[in-house]
Order: structure tokens, then sequence, then C-alpha cells
């Protein structure tokens, strides 16, 4: 697409074309909205499944987790985002865990907005950080934020450590959080066992729940994007680009600014309508392995707004970098080979990270027939 007299300010940002407004005729048909799902009522394992065959993505709405939980962070989110822009680069830059601005990954992606990015980690970090700063132990939970995973060629871990926690977001406002989101992935993922007729009933959940488990945890701010309205109304600004997400499953909160938007089955975009109430769950790549294509991993794209800030924060669920990641067995005939090769989170993680955002990274392990 053309686009004549682009703004300087976006210069390294790329525009997208917008999906139809209101989702246009792909909601009519195909789209009739997306899927709402009582993960404690009647039929819940079944609709999991069927929304996530047909979206790869659904809401969980009365999902249990207290809304002062999640304001508590969104505040904590926002009192960050408003700090001097030096404070937060001191947090940064993103490598690829940290502070981030306009850059997404280590390959030439660029957005609209600035992040945080953080691993999750049980066992390795309780000591750091209750030395750096000691916080009640009941507010750890099961979850403790590993701030001292170091950028990958760091040689100065406790450094890292200092930055991260100099950002100031609260670490109990995220440790709570987490713990409570990663309780919803660790349901959905139950629900799709169940709905599938995979044994045990944690054959999934348990995955993303152990000690080793590589979660990473991420909040998105979107400024508004004034510069909006000097371009053709068909054409929006990239916040975030197109691509799935590697992990098996993405809980995604958001604030009440839409920009999200899914790709059908047919290629079509389109909204997701914002609801501050919700958690959207995104399937992601390994949960596509893992059920040999029966759910499938979706694409998903974030769209600046002329006028209102959107702050996202978003659970990735990751299973321990040795976890084989090949279709379940219950889910082949018998003698069938599944369509996908085998590969660890570890091997699959690292080939990631090489890749550019809106890259296929399931096709190099596609068997073809
Ligand atoms: C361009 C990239 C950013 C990303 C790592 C990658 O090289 C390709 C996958 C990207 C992604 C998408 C989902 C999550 O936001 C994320 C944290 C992840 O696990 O994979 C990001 C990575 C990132 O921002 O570092
Ligand atoms: O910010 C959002 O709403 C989605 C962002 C996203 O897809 C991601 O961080 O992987
Ligand atoms: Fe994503």
């Amino acid at each position: 697409m053309v686009v004549h007299a682009k703004p300087a300010a976006l210069d390294q940002i790329s525009l997208v074309r917008s999906a139809e407004p209101g989702g246009g005729a792909a909601s009519s048909s195909l789209f009739p909205g997306v899927p709402a799902v009582d993960l404690s009522g009647p039929g819940a394992a079944a609709a999991v499944v069927d929304a996530c065959e047909r979206f790869g993505f659904f809401k969980v709405a009365h999902h249990g987790v207290p809304a002062r939980v999640v304001d508590r962070l969104e505040s904590e989110a926002a009192a960050f985002f408003a700090k001097p822009q030096a404070e937060k680069d001191a947090s940064g830059p993103a490598n690829p865990l940290g502070y981030g601005s306009k850059r997404i990954g280590r390959n030439g992606d660029t957005g609209w907005l600035e992040y945080l990015l953080l691993a999750v980690d049980h066992h390795q970090a309780a000591a750091a950080v209750s030395k750096a700063s000691p916080v009640p132990s009941s507010s750890l939970r099961s979850v403790v934020l590993c701030w001292i995973r170091p950028p990958v060629r760091s040689t100065q871990p406790l450094f890292y450590l200092l930055k991260i926690l100099a950002c100031g977001v609260c670490r109990e406002a995220v440790s709570e959080y987490v713990g409570a989101v990663r309780g919803v992935a660790a349901r959905v993922l139950e629900a799709v066992a169940e709905g599938l007729g995979v044994a045990p009933r944690d054959a999934l959940s348990g995955m993303v729940s152990g000690a080793a488990s590589d979660g990473v945890f991420r909040v998105n701010h979107y400024p508004p994007c004034p510069l909006l309205q000097r371009l053709p109304d068909s054409c929006s600004v990239t916040g975030f680009g197109e691509h799935t997400d590697p992990q098996l499953v993405s809980v995604l909160r958001s604030n009440g600014t839409p920009g999200l938007q899914l790709a059908l089955r047919d290629g079509r975009w389109v909204p997701v309508p914002p609801d501050r109430d919700a958690f959207f769950v995104i399937v992601g790549d390994s949960l596509e392995v893992l059920t040999n294509g029966r759910l499938k991993s979706v694409r998903h794209r974030v769209v600046a707004n002329s006028l209102k800030p959107r702050v996202s924060m978003i659970y990735f669920a990751g299973p321990a970098p040795e976890q084989r990641i090949a279709p379940l067995p219950e889910l082949l005939g018998h003698g069938e080979q599944g369509a996908y090769r085998e590969f660890t989170w570890g091997d699959y993680k690292k080939a990631a990270y090489r890749s550019r955002l809106g890259d296929n990274r399931l096709d190099p392990f596609r068997r073809r027939v």
C-alpha cells in the first residue's frame, strides 16, 4: 500500500490497512463476535475447544480474579509509563527483557508502543528478590518474578536486577497479578485437555505450572497517536505487528481502548471489542503442535488509537525449556504420524527470538505429506 506524506514521526513504524469497521462482512457472516466462556460453567471444556478450533481465541467471563488485583497493577503500570523518559530508559533497553520503546525483539520490528517485558520464575528468584528488598512472603504466593534473569550476553546479572527494580512497578502487584493469571491459563489448559479427551487432566496445564516453566509477562502501553488523523481512513498505524504467540496460551487483559485485531481462518482481520472485565485467551504455536493442529495459533495485531492510550497486560504461558513439544499420542490415530516434527520449548524459543515478528515460526516444523 502506498501512502504519500507519511508524517516523519512515523518513519520507523509501518502502516496497516484497517480491519473493516465493526468487523464488516466478516463479523456478520463468519465472525459472530468473540466467544465468551465461563470456565466454571457447565460445558466449559467443550466451549473452550470449540472457540479454540474456530478462532484460536476467546474471552473468559466470570474468571474469579478480583478486580482490585487487576486495577492495582493497571495503575502501577500507568504510573510507570507516565515517568520521565530518562527514568524509563534506565530499565532498558529490552534485550529481550526490561523496558522497550518502539522496537520489538531484536530483529528490526517496530511499533507505536512502549512496554515492560519480564520473565517469571518460581524457584530461582525468591532469594534474590527478598534479599534486594524484602516483601512479605504471602505476597509472593506461588509465583516470584525473576527480576534477575540477565540479558543474554550480560555478565552483570546483579546490575540488571537493580536496573529492573528501579523501574518502580511494584513487585507485589505484579506477583499477585501474575499468580492469578497463571491460574487462569492452567484452568484453560485443563479445559482443553478435558474437551479433547486427553488424560491426565493436567497433561497440558502441568507443562506451564511446574517450577521450571518459562512464563513471560508483558505490559504494553500504546500512547495515543494523533498523527493518525493525517492518514487516509483506510490506514492505521501499527501498534504491535501481526504475529502468533510462540507459547501454549497467552492470557491478555486490556483497558477499554480498542486496537486488538484477529485474523480469521480465511485471513480477514476483525477488531476485538475491548472488555476491561474479561481475560482474552490466545492459542499459541506450542498448543497447536501439542494438539496436532486441531487447535491453531491465531495471528493477531494491535493498531494505534488516535485519541486514547491502550494498556494491555499479557501472561505468556510457556513450558520448561526441556519440555518436548510434539503432538499428544491420544490425538493421533493408530500408527498415524504427527503433522509436526518434535522440538523442545528451549529450541523453539531460541529460533523464535531469531525470527521477525510476522514470520510463520511453525512452518519449518510442519511435516510435508
Ligand atoms: C520479534 C520478536 C519479538 C518476540 C521475539 C521475536 O523475535 C519473535 C516473537 C515475539 C514474541 C511475540 C509474543 C510475545 O509478545 C513475545 C514476548 C514472545 O514470546 O514472542 C514476543 C517476543 C519479544 O517481544 O521479545
Ligand atoms: O497489546 C496487546 O493487546 C497485544 C500484544 C501482543 O499480542 C503481544 O504482546 O504479544
Ligand atoms: Fe501476541
